[in-house]
C-alpha cells in the first residue's frame, strides 16, 4: 500500500530529528553556499525517478549502474550527496536504524530552501527507502534543457503535476548554476537564440568560451539574486536572462506566459504555489512499509540485490 505520511512520524522513535537536521543544514550550507541549490536539484531528480525513495543516492558497484551514473544526474553536486551522508551519521548515532534516507533528503531540502529565503512547507514523513536504482531509467523521467514545453510538461503530468505547477517549480532556477554545455548551443553558431538579452549573451559567451576544454565552467541559474530564493526568475525571463533554453520557452509559450507573469509581479503568489507544489512533490510515489525499508547506508541498499 501508499505510504501514510504524517510530519509527527518521528516524534517518539527519534525525538530530536527535527533539530539533527536543521542543525546539519547549517552548518554545511554555512561552510558550502552551494549545497541547497544542490540539493533541491538532487530531491528533484529523486521524486521524478521511481518516487521520492532515495533512488538516487545509491551508488553504483559492479552488478549494477545506479540513477546518479546517468549522464544526466553527472552534474548532481557532492556537496548535495554529502549533506545527506552527514545528516544520516548523526541520526545513526541518535536513533538507529529509524530514520530513512528518503525522509532525510526531503526534510534538508526544506530546510535548505527555507535557510535561502524561500517559503517554509511541511514536510510529511514515513517514506522508505527503494529497493532499485537503474541509471538507463533516468533518460524520459528528468527533463532536459533543449525539450519542448509539450514533453516537459508530459513529465510533470506523469508526475501528477499541472502545468501551473511545471512553472511554479522552474522558479527553483531562481538559485544555482548551470555548466556551459547546458546552454552553450543558445549562443554559439547559426542556431543561437536571438532572444537572449544582447549584454548577458556576450558574458555567457565570454564567460563560456572554454568550456569544450575545461567542463566545469557554469553560470548561475539567476542573474541578478544568484544565491537568494526569489522571485527574480520570472522577473529575468521577461528581459531575455532566461539561461537555458528550457527557462526562456516558458515566456514565449502563451499558456505557461501567464504564470510566469503572474510570479514575477507576485512574490507572495510565487511563494504560496511553490510551497504547495514541494509538498505535492514530496509525496510523489512514495512507499510504506513492505515496499522498502530503511537503509543502514544511504548510498547502498541493505542487502546487495544481484
Ligand atoms: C522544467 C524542466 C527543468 C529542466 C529542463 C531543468 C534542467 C536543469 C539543468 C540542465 C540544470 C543545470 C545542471 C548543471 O549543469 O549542473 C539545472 C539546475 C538546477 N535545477 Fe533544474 N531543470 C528543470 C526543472 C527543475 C525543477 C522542477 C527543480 C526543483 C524543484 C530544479 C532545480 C534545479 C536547481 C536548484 C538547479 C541548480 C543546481 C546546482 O546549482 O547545483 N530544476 N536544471
Ligand atoms: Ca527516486
Ligand atoms: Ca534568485
Amino acid at each position: 500500500g501508499v505510504a501514510i505520511l504524517r510530519t509527527d512520524y518521528y516524534q517518539k522513535t527519534c525525538p530530536d530529528f527535527n533539530k539533527i537536521v536543521r542543525d546539519a543544514v547549517i552548518a554545511k550550507q554555512g561552510q558550502q553556499p552551494t549545497t541547497a541549490a544542490g540539493t533541491l536539484r538532487l530531491f528533484f531528480h529523486d521524486c521524478f525517478l521511481e518516487g521520492c525513495d532515495a533512488s538516487v543516492l545509491i551508488a553504483t558497484n559492479s552488478f549494477n549502474k545506479a540513477e546518479r551514473d546517468d549522464d544526466l544526474n553527472d552534474s548532481l553536486p557532492g556537496d548535495a550527496f554529502d549533506i545527506v551522508n552527514r545528516i544520516k551519521t548523526a541520526l545513526e548515532l541518535s536513533c538507529p536504524g529509524v530514520v530513512s534516507c528518503a525522509d532525510i533528503l526531503a526534510q534538508a531540502t526544506r530546510d535548505l530552501v527555507t535557510m535561502v529565503g524561500g517559503p517554509y512547507f511541511d514536510v510529511k514523513l514515513g517514506r522508505k527507502d527503494g529497493l532499485e536504482s537503474k541509471a538507463h531509467k533516468v533518460r524520459g523521467n528528468v527533463p532536459m534543457p533543449n525539450q519542448t514545453v509539450h514533453d516537459i510538461q508530459g513529465m510533470f503530468k506523469k508526475n501528477g503535476f499541472s502545468l501551473r505547477e511545471m512553472v511554479v517549480l522552474s522558479g527553483a532556477h531562481t538559485i544555482g548554476f548551470s555548466h556551459c554545455k547546458e546552454f552553450s548551443d543558445r549562443l554559439y553558431g547559426s542556431k543561437a537564440d536571438p532572444e537572449i538579452n544582447p549584454r548577458f549573451a556576450t558574458a555567457l559567451k565570454e564567460l563560456c568560451k572554454n568550456h569544450t576544454v575545461d567542463d566545469t565552467i557554469a553560470a548561475f541559474n539567476d542573474v541578478m539574486t544568484p544565491g537568494k530564493f526569489d522571485n527574480m526568475y520570472f522577473k529575468n525571463l521577461k528581459r531575455g536572462l532566461g539561461l537555458l533554453a528550457s527557462d526562456h520557452i516558458l515566456i514565449k509559450n502563451n499558456r505557461t506566459k501567464p504564470f510566469v507573469d503572474l510570479y514575477a509581479s507576485d512574490e507572495k503568489a510565487f511563494f504560496e504555489d511553490f510551497a504547495r507544489a514541494m509538498e505535492k512533490m514530496g509525496t510523489v510515489g512514495v512507499k510504506g512499509d513492505g515496499e522498502g525499508e530503511v537503509r543502514r547506508r544511504c548510498d547502498h541498499f541493505n542487502n546487495l540485490n544481484v
